[in-house]
């Protein structure tokens, strides 16, 4: 798939990675998965999202994840419960949730409002049915290296699919992953050690990260602070994979802020080998393997045969 990426335009001018394009045709694998399931197991796969609260980030997620849910000819239900709500009353959703054989999949939108502890409400979902791969079986699971039973979460698969096509094999190659969340950083660096790289974590703690970053072959940021990796920092050649989603202050008052992510992307792309652009690079992905997640915990759930991942 390696056209979905343009080519160099010489010396100093990065590949720009087209994530955009590549989870268009995973989604429309997964469209075919869906078809398939249909005719011949009667199953239509269900994704659910509960999204509890305002927060913005999450809302453009959601809008963006239902419409592409029902394209791929999945069941689509949304929960959106006011910020308000109880603990106990998000628990009673997600147990009803993980009972509903119509739902494959749940997704609970982080971040949660602070009266609710969100480890709990992850605790309570259904392993087979965490389709973010947050519970701490799954982040079980893909620690040991039991990958091929684990649900794995969205973005980091995402990056470590557009590395695959980029690179191929990466064994041996030095990656710098900056970001230890659960979400993203952690489940990373063991997807790139299950590629064989050799991986540091960098984070707010990290002496000197601008000289961690300059002997990677491979920058993962997923720091959540705009163009936070400078140019300087990238080694010539290597691959930058920017997971970092960020709305700037608009220029103009009413206006729309603009989207950047955590590396300063007209820096580095001089420097790199091939980077992914924010929008258009990892967002994309993430959705896309969500519903690739779905497809998959329907199958386990149905006992049928699940497509090649
Ligand atoms: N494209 C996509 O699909 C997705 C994008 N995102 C985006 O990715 C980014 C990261 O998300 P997430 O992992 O949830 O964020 P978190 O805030 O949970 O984690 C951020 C990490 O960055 C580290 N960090 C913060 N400041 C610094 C610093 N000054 N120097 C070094 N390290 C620092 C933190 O270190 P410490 O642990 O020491 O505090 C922490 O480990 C955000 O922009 C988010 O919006 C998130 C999910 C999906
Ligand atoms: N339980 C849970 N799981 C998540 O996976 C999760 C979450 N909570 N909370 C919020 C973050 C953020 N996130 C994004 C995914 C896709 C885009 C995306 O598609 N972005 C487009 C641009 C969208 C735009 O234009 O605003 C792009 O980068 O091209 C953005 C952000 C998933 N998250
Ligand atoms: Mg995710």
């Amino acid at each position: 798939m390696s056209q979905a990426s343009t080519s160099p335009a010489g010396a100093g001018q990065a590949t720009i990675i087209d994530g955009k394009a590549f989870a268009e045709k995973l989604r429309g694998g997964v469209a075919r998965q869906v078809d398939a399931l249909k005719a011949r197991h009667g199953i239509t796969p269900g994704l659910a999202v509960v999204l509890v609260g305002e927060d913005a980030a999450s809302q453009v997620y959601v809008r963006s994840k239902s419409k592409k849910t029902t394209e791929v000819g999945m069941q689509s239900f949304q929960h959106t419960l006011p910020v308000e709500t109880g603990e106990d009353e998000l628990l009673d959703l997600v147990r009803r949730l993980n009972s509903d054989p119509q739902v494959h999949g749940i997704l609970v939108q982080l971040p949660l409002p602070k009266h609710i502890d969100s480890e709990k409400v992850i605790d309570t979902i259904d392993p087979a049915k965490d389709v973010d791969g947050f519970h701490v079986v799954n982040a079980g699971r893909i620690a040991t290296g039991a990958l091929d039973r684990a649900m794995i979460p969205c973005t980091p698969r995402g990056c470590q699919m557009l590395l695959q096509d980029q690179l191929g094999d990466m064994s041996g190659k030095r990656a710098v992953i900056v970001g230890r969340s659960n979400i993203v950083g952690k489940p990373m660096a063991q997807l790139l050690l299950a590629e064989n790289c050799t991986v540091t974590i960098a984070h707010s703690r990290t002496r000197d990260i601008a000289a961690e970053c300059r002997d990677a072959d491979i920058v993962v940021a997923a720091v959540g602070k705009p163009e936070f990796v400078r140019g300087d920092w990238i080694k010539p050649g290597a691959t930058v994979i920017d997971v970092g989603i960020n709305r700037l202050e608009p220029e103009e008052p009413g206006g729309k802020g603009r989207l950047v992510g955590d590396v300063a992307f007209d820096e580095a792309k001089q420097v790199a080998g091939a980077i992914t652009p924010v929008p258009g690079g990892v967002g994309p992905m993430t959705i896309a393997v969500l519903l690739a997640n779905t497809v998959t915990a329907a199958c386990r759930q149905a006992g049928v045969e699940e497509p090649a991942r």
